[in-house]
């Protein structure tokens, strides 16, 4: 499918696992309803973003009730679901941020879990150390869907471009983000990283963040965001809770990768191991 529209759904998260998960269905629904064919969650959108709560709000992939909820909204609207991120449980008890992607039948067609941990000390600002309660993923997720090749990462993960580059080598036209960037890094790296990542790989970006929640602890920046293989912002929110939707085109993609061929000049000899 060459055109289609996505849409993010930009939610605010609260200290109840229940009524996240209903909220997600609500707005996954609006999304379908706005012609969305691809619908993306943010970032640990059933649990709030602190990593003390992670291992109480987990869940495991045989039994979840989000990841059910995913399923169900999936085959019910038939559109691919990408649901954000989750705190989940392996058999060994670890706990990764994973993200779970859902095709339009309802089946589980790919799982990202965070490879890269956002453990930081921002002098004035943010602290956070997800290393405290998550394990880390070790693999590169790239998934082929009814609507193209899709990239998954998880917030932190779009700091390594490593990562984007070897998904969109791998074939990735689409790299998709849920992410729960805060207000000291939001400002000043957001919308450059989205924009940034589009332009390097020539890839569509959906950076789907969750809606400030003025009471909770970790303060969600928003601004949730659709960027073109050419850097262009299609659609980005504002810090409310909406859904927001764009048309990714992949002849767009295909004009970038003719005329700027970028992907084809590269000298991996040069600088690769
Ligand atoms: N949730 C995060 O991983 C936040 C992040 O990456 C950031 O840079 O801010």
């Amino acid at each position: 499918m060459s055109v289609f529209t996505v849409g993010i759904c930009q939610m605010g998260v609260i200290p109840d696992k229940l009524a996240n998960i209903e909220k997600a269905r609500t707005m996954i629904g609006d999304a379908a309803i706005k012609g969305s064919r691809l619908v993306v969650l943010p970032e640990m959108f059933n649990c709030p973003y602190q990593s003390e709560l992670f291992p109480d709000y987990a869940e495991s992939v045989a039994d979840g009730p989000t990841i059910t909820m995913l399923a169900e909204c999936a085959a019910q609207n038939k559109v691919i679901v990408v649901g954000g991120s989750i705190p989940e449980k392996d058999e060994a008890g670890n706990v990764f941020n994973t993200s779970f992607v859902f095709n339009e039948n309802g089946d589980l067609i790919g799982r990202h879990r965070k490879v890269h941990l956002f453990d930081v000390a921002i002098k004035g600002g943010t602290v956070f150390q997800e290393s405290k309660t998550l394990a880390a993923g070790s693999s590169m997720t790239v998934v082929n869907t009814s609507l193209g090749t899709m990239g998954v990462a998880i917030c932190y993960d779009v700091r390594f471009p490593e990562l984007a580059r070897a998904m969109a080598l791998k074939g990735a036209q689409v790299i998709i983000y849920p992410a729960a960037f805060g207000p000291v890094t939001g400002p000043a790296h957001w919308e450059l990283l989205m924009r940034a990542r589009a332009v390097d790989n020539q890839v569509y970006i959906i950076a789907a963040a969750p809606a400030l929640n003025a009471a909770a602890e970790y303060k969600a920046y928003g601004h949730s965001m659709i960027v073109d293989p050419w850097a262009r912002v299609l659609a980005v929110a504002s810090e409310e809770e909406t859904v927001i939707t764009g048309k990714v085109d992949f002849r767009t993609l295909e004009k970038v990768r003719d005329e700027l061929p970028i992907l084809k000049h590269r000298k991996p000899e040069v600088y690769e191991d």
